[in-house]
């Protein structure tokens, strides 16, 4: 893992901003795998802003995303896709039709899932994957015991990401209890992969993914196993960990 050691939360998204506008700019048809949650934010505010003064051109970028809540469609607020589209989407040159978010209200989930893992194998491979991560090591909703072989599916989400997240929801009962996420192995097919780390509550995890072994209790320590994953990481969340 190549780690690049941020100084706050803004110097990480640009250099992560960088590391999309190249991939983007090297490749005819780039394909993205993009995250929600806070941390990539300011990713997406940067690539708004070099998309505005036509630094990065979207007209034929591809994107997956990796997750979304069951049961939460595309114009409620706390879904994945409403957040892509206000955070990106909305503000960039993109076809929004090779915008991808899985469906959260697909009459069949099981068929979503297959039909999601189809749709990113025929567009061969993303090129880069963006990653955040939970408190407890999930990459997606991957939490932890989702086996390193899995694809895209439905999962249970912990108590403990269901309160870390309940703070965009009005209470605690509207966050939903279950989640379709693309699968540990989708993730590790990328071709590239960065990892975006911010803020003090996050130490104790990039400890962990940093010094711990590899095992299936902290999801995204598979990372380890990839052959290009960069870890761009702030000071607050490198406090924990001796470089
Ligand atoms: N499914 C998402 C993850 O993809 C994200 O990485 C994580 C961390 O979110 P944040 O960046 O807000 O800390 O939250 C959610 O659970």
């Amino acid at each position: 893992m190549n780690i690049i050691a941020a100084k706050d939360y803004q110097d990480m998204s640009e250099k992560a901003c960088e590391i999309v506008s190249e991939t983007v700019k090297s490749k005819d048809k780039p394909v993205l795998g993009l995250a929600t949650g806070s941390t990539p934010e300011g990713l997406y505010q940067c690539l708004i802003e070099k998309n505005k003064t036509n630094e990065v051109n979207f007209e034929h970028v591809t994107t997956f995303n990796l997750d979304e809540y069951v049961g939460l469609d595309a114009d409620n607020p706390n879904s994945y896709r409403y957040f892509m589209n206000e955070k990106l989407f909305n503000h960039i040159n993109v076809n929004q039709d090779n915008t991808h978010v899985p469906s959260g209200v697909a009459s069949n989930l099981e068929e979503e899932c297959a039909t999601y893992e189809k749709l990113i194998k025929e567009h061969g491979a993303i090129d880069l994957q963006i990653l955040g991560i939970g408190l407890n090591g999930h990459i997606g909703f991957n939490e932890p015991g989702t086996p390193f072989t899995s694809r895209t599916h439905i999962v249970e989400l912990d108590e403990s990401t269901r309160q870390a997240n309940a703070r965009f929801f009005d209470s605690m009962d509207e966050v939903p209890t279950q989640a379709i996420t693309t699968g540990i192995e989708t993730i590790m097919d990328s071709k590239k992969i960065v990892l975006l780390v911010s803020g003090e509550n996050k130490a104790d995890t990039v400890k962990r993914l940093m010094e711990g072994e590899v095992s299936e209790d902290f999801p995204a320590s598979i990372l380890k196993e990839h052959a290009d994953v960069t870890i761009i990481a702030d000071e607050a969340a490198l406090s924990k960990v001796d470089l």
